[in-house]
Order: structure tokens, then sequence, then C-alpha cells
């Protein structure tokens, strides 16, 4: 069973992800990309897909048009965990590749 970060770890890990908002009610990151256009956005979709299913680890987003919102939490630990940093790391890589 994978476990939510401690507050310190947390606090660690969000000081690394400077693109992302942390979401006290949900104990989540988000991050807004916005891409060129509509073909890009679901191009970083389909990336991160293949990430996610590799991972077992899925994000909870939305697309509309150029831009998607990724939402990252655990569900399975109620709250942030080292998933969801790894997740967030994999999917800075991706845009930062552009
Ligand atoms: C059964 C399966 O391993 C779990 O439901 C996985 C799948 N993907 C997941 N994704 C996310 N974001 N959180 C989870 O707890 C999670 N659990």
């Amino acid at each position: 069973m994978i476990e939510a970060l401690n507050e310190t770890d947390r606090t660690e890990a969000l000081a690394d992800l400077p693109e992302w908002d942390h979401d006290e009610a949900r104990d989540a990151i988000t991050r807004r990309i916005v891409f060129a256009d509509f073909i890009e956005a679901f191009g970083f979709m389909t990336q991160v897909a293949l990430i996610a299913e590799r991972m077992n680890h899925h994000p909870e987003w939305s697309n509309v048009y150029n831009r998607v919102d990724v939402l990252l939490t655990t569900h399975d630990a109620g709250g942030l965990s080292a998933r969801d940093i790894d997740m967030a790391q994999a999917i800075d890589a991706i845009v930062g590749e552009d």
C-alpha cells in the first residue's frame, strides 16, 4: 500500500516543482499547460498516457483545445505520494522538450 507524503517530504518535493500548485483541499498538485494547438496538447496527453500505464498511476485531467489541466494525487493513499512527484517530473520533462 502506497503512503501519502508527510509534511516535510511534501514541502521538499513541492519546492522542486515550481510549475505546480498545491491543492490543499485534495492534497493534490495541479498544473495548467497551454500548447500551440490541439494536436500538440493531444500529443502530450498521448505521451503521458503511456507513462501512466507503465507506472500504473493515472492523472485526473481535462483538455480544452490547446489547454490541458492536470491534477495529480494518489487515490489509494488519500493524498500526494512519491508517485505523484515522479509523474510531475515526467510531465515537466515532456513539456520541457519542446
Ligand atoms: C488497481 C490499481 O492499481 C489502482 O487503482 C491504481 C491505478 N491508478 C491510480 N492512479 C492514481 N492517481 N492513484 C491511484 O491510487 C491509482 N491506483
